[in-house]
């Protein structure tokens, strides 16, 4: 199975998406100006920006630098038409929180996709704040009646870091505090960045934060760090494929994101991480450079830091000399298409040994691949569309990715910086 496709060179990936989301949402409800540099402006992050346009708040763009012109947390407008989430999951469930506790109605809608996606993860602990959301089956479209929201105690049943942060929200227009009680702990994008725009607006401890309503937020200058999650693709392509060396400059790597970084070490991958800033979200170079890979397991402590990445870490199982497994992933199964299912119908197309599980995968990579069906589909989800396309470049037979242009969702210049790694 030996190829010529090996990656080689150094390049910067784009910002990274979960704070590109968080940096207009936040912006748009502080006093004053709020300038981001690196923003993502991929359709996901355009959705956000779209909606608090229609919410009256004025974004805009000089020099590849947005400015968001907050209006504060109750100078919304009600929108005069209905608000389009697109594909983003984040953005549906970060500003539903924010919508629940205004003084205006408003109808939320997404494609196909976000319309099947799970939402009474947000509607419960909001409408214990209060609030009231109407949704057929719990799923888009939903409509949000405005309501006075009062503070809550909640535990997450489940780890998200977007019901979270759709709970801190709501919770900055509560009368009275809400603690949030994390059993494990997912992204903390939301509470370093309200810690900048509000500092006495949080508390955060081990694995509880607390809001206290009601403190003003103030416009900040954000410099987004390259996306980990869009890394990753070239990160794990370097370690797969045979004499490659890759650099990924300014990646993101807050500890609570960067989980497959631990996958890729345990896995006797060879890689360096140099240039560290110092930041509440630090950012470094990372090298990666082929070599033999171990088999090696990822359970549901580990999940929350790495969840969009399982389709790549499923990939590196994939070239691992023996069996690995992945359990405590049945998230996956609730994102833009059902990512463990997926998954094990296109990697059996490509003749991988993988067997899914309820919550995971248990894949024997020392058996050698053979393309049972070159016909592979991203059943129109960005991430496996790029983990197919980097799982392509070890064979030596074309394939064709259904839908490849969803990559749009999080990563629109993917192919022009796999290029420059294939140069
Ligand atoms: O908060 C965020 O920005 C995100 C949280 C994760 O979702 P969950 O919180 O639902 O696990 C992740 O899958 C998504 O890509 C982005
Ligand atoms: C799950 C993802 O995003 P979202 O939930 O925002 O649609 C993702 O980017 O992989």
């Amino acid at each position: 199975m030996e190829t010529n496709n090996q990656l080689n060179g150094t390049i910067s990936v784009p910002g990274d998406k979960s704070i590109s989301h968080r940096s207009i949402i936040l912006g748009a409800i502080s006093h004053g100006t709020t300038t981001i540099n690196n923003f993502l402006r991929s359709a996901d992050c355009l959705s956000t920006m779209a909606v608090f346009q229609n919410l009256g708040v004025k974004i805009d763009e000089q020099n590849q630098q947005i400015k968001v012109h907050g209006v504060g947390i109750n100078g919304l407008k009600d929108p005069s038409v209905k608000l389009n989430m697109g594909n983003s999951g984040t953005s549906t469930r970060l500003i539903s929180g924010l919508l629940a506790g205004q003084s205006f109605s408003s109808e939320v809608v997404g494609d196909a996709s976000l319309s099947k996606r799970p939402m009474k993860r947000i509607i419960t602990p909001l409408s214990e704040m209060g609030a009231k959301i109407h949704a057929t089956d719990n799923h888009l479209p939903m409509t949000i009646d405005g309501s006075r929201l009062h503070g809550i105690e909640y535990t997450m049943p489940v780890a998200s870091a977007q019901v979270k942060s759709a709970i801190i929200l709501a919770a900055l227009n509560a009368d009275g505090n809400t603690t949030i009680i994390e059993p494990v702990k997912s992204r903390d994008h939301t509470e370093n960045m309200l810690m900048r725009f509000s500092p006495n607006s949080i508390e955060k401890h081990a694995n509880q934060i607390i809001i206290h309503p009601r403190h003003s937020l103030t416009g900040q200058a954000i410099t987004v760090p390259g996306d980990m999650s869009s890394a990753a693709f070239f990160l794990v392509a370097a370690a797969v494929i045979p004499n490659s060396k890759v650099t990924i400059q300014n990646v993101g790597i807050n500890p609570t994101r960067a989980g497959i970084i631990n996958v890729l070490k345990r896995a006797g991958a060879k890689i360096r991480i140099e240039n560290q800033t110092g930041d509440a979200e630090p950012s470094a170079d990372i090298t990666v450079e082929a070599g033999a890979l171990t088999p090696f397991t990822v359970g549901s402590d580990e999940i929350p830091g790495l969840v969009d990445e399982v389709p790549l870490l499923a990939l590196l199982a994939a070239r691992a000399n023996g069996t690995s497994k992945i359990t405590g992933a049945e998230e996956l199964r609730f994102k833009e298409s059902d990512r463990l299912n997926v998954i094990a119908t296109e990697f059996k197309k490509l003749g991988i040994a993988i067997e899914e599980l309820r919550d995971g995968f248990i894949i024997d990579g020392s058996k050698p691949w053979h393309l049972v069906d070159p016909n592979l589909d991203s059943h129109k989800d960005h991430r496996i569309a790029m983990t197919l396309k980097i799982a392509s470049l070890l064979l030596k037979q074309p394939v064709t990715i259904k839908d490849f242009d969803c990559i749009n969702i999080s990563y629109p210049t993917f192919s022009d910086d796999l290029a420059k790694l294939r140069s």
